[in-house]
């Protein structure tokens, strides 16, 4: 993970591929409905049956490869938002070239949060080793069975994750819903627990009933608020 090769001057210059960099407002988790930056690396290790961003890995190909230092530049001179997404695909898959890059946004003085959607499948230790600022925070998604990519879940990010963390269950089905209260009992975090529906096959109302039945209080649903107020099939917000 990150040592010499992420040290500041040399880390600026390092390469990373991408699939695009915008701003709208964050759709999703405890700071949606803030402006934010998204900056969405290409390429990721899984491939969730229900994913809505294909057009981010493999057979699509990298739009473009930047520069750690022309990312900063862009979301220090085009934008105003003080949030940055760092998301894909899965942004991490780059290991030390991913930490420098979460690094480098952190760094920017006007920012006050920069959250990475992850996808469970990456170890998190050496990221929360390295990373030095109070605003790198992790967002990990945890995918169930109708997801297709639950074997790959890596359970030991559970108690590694902060209060400032936060767990995603993405739920397509009943099976997927007694997966995820399942997986909260077995797994203990410290991280918030977000309930978020399949938006074709989980209507969010069967999914707030099946919470509420439940009984577990300490949970949030989480709207897709971009898939609301947009075409949940358009790109860029
Ligand atoms: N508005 C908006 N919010 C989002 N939150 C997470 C997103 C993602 O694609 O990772 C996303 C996205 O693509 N758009
Ligand atoms: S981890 Fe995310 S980007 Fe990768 S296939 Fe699953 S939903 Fe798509
Ligand atoms: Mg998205």
């Amino acid at each position: 993970m990150p040592d010499k090769d992420t040290a500041p001057t040399e880390g600026r210059s390092i390469r990373l591929p991408m699939v695009e960099i915008f701003e709208t407002v964050e759709g999703e988790g405890t700071r949606a409905g803030f402006p934010t930056v998204f900056v969405r690396l290409f390429g990721c290790n899984l491939r969730c049956v229900w994913c809505d961003t294909k057009y981010s890995y493999p057979p699509a190909e990298a739009e473009f490869t930047m520069t750690i230092e022309d990312i900063v530049s862009q979301v220090e001179l085009q934008y105003k938002a003080e949030h940055i997404c760092m998301t894909g695909g899965e942004p991490l898959l780059y290991g030390s070239r991913s930490a420098a890059l979460l690094q480098a946004l952190c760094d920017i003085e006007r920012i006050k949060d920069v959250h990475v959607e992850t996808n469970g499948a990456i170890d998190l230790a050496p990221f929360l080793r390295d990373i030095h600022s109070s605003k790198a925070r992790y967002i990990m998604d945890y995918k169930l069975p109708d997801s297709g990519e639950n074997f790959a879940m890596l359970h030991d990010n559970f108690a590694l994750l902060r209060e400032q963390d936060e767990v995603k269950f993405v739920i397509a089905t009943d099976r997927d819903f007694d997966a995820a209260v399942q997986t909260l009992k077995d797994y203990p975090t410290a991280a918030l627990a977000l309930f978020s529906p399949v938006w074709e096959s989980m209507p969010p109302a069967k999914l707030v009933e099946k919470m509420l039945a439940s009984g577990l209080t300490g949970v949030k649903l989480n709207l897709q608020l971009h898939k609301i107020i947009w075409d949940p099939a358009k790109r860029g917000v």
